[in-house]
């Protein structure tokens, strides 16, 4: 413990969409320390479910907000409980689930800078929220506002070229206008509006934080190439909204020193640096050190894939963010939103909620599942807009039912070949050298990973933590360190472990997903004409 308590560290945060995470990783980069709070767990009292609210429209999608405030005072408290040492913490950055939007009441502001350490931040921030249940990225009530939006500025297409998405209904933007829309009262109560993530960072700051120009990208109201907001997209969602935003800041700006309280609370140095946190996808982005021509495939609640880019190619499908890491670069990002919960289903009803059950299913299926093929959205899925199970025979014959080993193949298969489909829709293509870097809840699942890197070709690899996020967060809060000394991310985290080979291509692997590939692509088609119906 002692010799531990004397590490000068960075502290990473997550406020992920099923609970908070940190890890705090030394001047070496090694993590010595991780911890996590639950929502559905540890705060019962707040009956969420996969940490979210679904409302009664099936639609509306919200987690209430002073969860995340109590989570965050059990973590420390958990932190302080184990001996942790904050005084040797030099910084500290964070990210939080994309999209999702705080409110804060008018007088926050006050009471942010002036918080008494004696009680935990929940009993004082109680009254500072103008809407108690925020909207999350899981959210698509929003399908109005989205083609306001799109027609303000001149259809799909301009608004992807100017913000890098088409309007998508979690996107922050379109939020904000269903709340001015909808409750016109708290909207004009509103002082502040913060994405998840620099709602976090403005409780460790004492003060509103801006929002980073990565996260920013999803809200459909940043342009990117310019990093300023839009002004016809700001006016087209809501009346004075660009005051309640703040200015967007390039993400490893130092936002500010740690707030008092934390100083007073918990022992951190008051010169201990927050730099401003990010998306969640982004902030993996980081922790998983992707280089151009690698790819991420992100297995959380949400399964997300992203690339490096150069330069931006916005499309009709999928995002272009601003990168992270570096300033003159972006980064693509396709969503699932069916993606761990989903498992999670398919794990209880076909292999007794059993994760090792689940694992011998797929070992004791071949590859391509004798031309089963199955597509499995609980939820309105977002790549592509499918809802619904569909399952089809080798003879392209829709079935209502599989045998229990065939249908967790077939989830898991289906999952990876829309993966596939999709990013090659994006002009991505596997290349010789290609390295395909997993991470989240999912990756710690070997065989799941073999079967990605069966339909990838391409092998998988991980790093020690799950928590990409996290890691990418603490890696960032370095780099915010030294980024007045412009000093490229790579360079920072040059000496941090590599990533870990977990999964090569099987022999055969490429001709059985070759042609299973395009039949999938093909009845995917089919399937959204039938979810669409005819055209008109
Ligand atoms: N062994 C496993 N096999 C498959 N999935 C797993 C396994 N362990 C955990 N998970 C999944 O990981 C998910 C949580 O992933 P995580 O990346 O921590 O989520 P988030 O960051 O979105 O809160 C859980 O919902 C669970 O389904
Ligand atoms: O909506 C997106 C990305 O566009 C999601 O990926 C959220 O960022 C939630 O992330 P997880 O909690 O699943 O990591």
């Amino acid at each position: 413990m002692a010799e531990r308590a004397a590490r000068h560290c960075c502290l990473g945060w997550d406020f992920s969409t099923q609970q908070v995470k940190v890890v705090a990783v030394d001047a070496e980069l090694s993590v010595f320390y991780e911890d996590s709070v639950h929502f559905d767990r540890d705060l019962v009292e707040f009956g969420t479910q996969g940490g979210v609210h679904v409302h009664k429209d099936g639609l509306t999608v919200t987690s209430p907000v002073l969860m995340w405030v109590q989570a965050l005072d059990i973590i420390l408290e958990k932190m302080k409980a184990s001996g942790f040492d904050f005084s040797q913490v030099l910084a500290l950055s964070g990210a939080g689930q994309q999209h999702g939007s705080v409110y804060w009441k008018t007088g926050a502001s006050q009471v942010l800078t002036s918080l008494s350490p004696d009680l935990p931040l929940r009993e004082q921030l109680q009254a500072c929220f103008s809407i108690s249940n925020c909207p999350v990225w899981m959210d698509s009530s929003t399908a109005a506002q989205c083609r306001q939006l799109e027609a303000a500025v001149g259809g799909a297409q301009a608004l992807s070229l100017l913000t890098g998405s088409r309007a998508y209904e979690r996107f922050t933007g379109n939020q904000i206008a269903k709340i001015y829309q909808q409750n016109p009262e708290a909207y004009s109560h509103t002082e502040r509006i913060s994405l998840v993530s620099s709602f976090a960072a403005s409780l460790f700051l004492g003060s509103y934080s801006p929002v980073d120009y990565s996260d920013g990208s999803g809200m459909n109201l940043l342009q990117i190439q310019d990093k300023v907001w839009s002004q016809a997209c700001l006016g087209a969602c809501a009346p004075r909204l660009e005051e309640k935003l703040g200015r967007p800041v390039p993400s490893c700006s130092i936002v500010g020193a740690i707030s008092s309280y934390f100083v007073q609370r918990y022992g951190f140095p008051p010169e201990c640096k927050v730099v401003a946190f990010t998306g969640d996808n982004p902030a993996s982005l980081a922790g998983m050190r992707l280089e151009e021509g690698d790819i991420a495939v992100s297995l959380g609640t949400s399964d997300t894939l992203f690339l490096w880019l150069q330069e931006p190619t916005p499309a009709l499908e999928g995002h272009i963010f601003c990168n992270p890491v570096d300033p003159q670069h972006y980064m693509a990002l396709l969503c699932f939103k069916n993606g761990s919960l989903m498992r999670e289903k398919i794990r209880d009803e076909s292999a007794s909620g059993s994760w090792s059950k689940f694992s011998k299913a797929l070992q004791s299926t071949g590859m391509g599942n004798s031309g089963n093929l199955g597509f499995y959205f609980d939820v309105m899925e977002i790549t592509p807009e499918i809802i619904g199970r569909h399952r089809f025979t080798a003879e392209n014959h829709e079935v209502s039912a599989f045998p229990q080993d065939v249908e967790i193949r077939a989830l898991i298969e289906g999952q990876f070949m829309a993966k596939k489909i999709h990013a090659e829709a994006l002009g991505y293509r596997v290349m010789p050298k290609t390295k395909i870097l997993a991470t989240g809840g999912a990756s710690h699942n070997r065989d799941i990973l073999q079967v990605l890197a069966d339909v990838f070709g391409a092998p998988v690899y991980v790093i020690d933590t799950a928590n990409s996020a996290c890691v990418g967060s603490a890696y960032r809060a370095f780099h915010g360190l030294a980024a007045g000394t412009d000093m490229p991310f790579a360079e920072i985290v040059k000496l941090a472990p590599n990533p870990r080979l977990v999964a090569t291509p099987t022999p055969g692997a490429s001709q059985v997903y070759e042609a299973l590939l395009q039949r999938y692509a093909m009845l995917e088609q089919r399937v959204l004409s039938q979810t669409r119906g005819p055209p008109e």
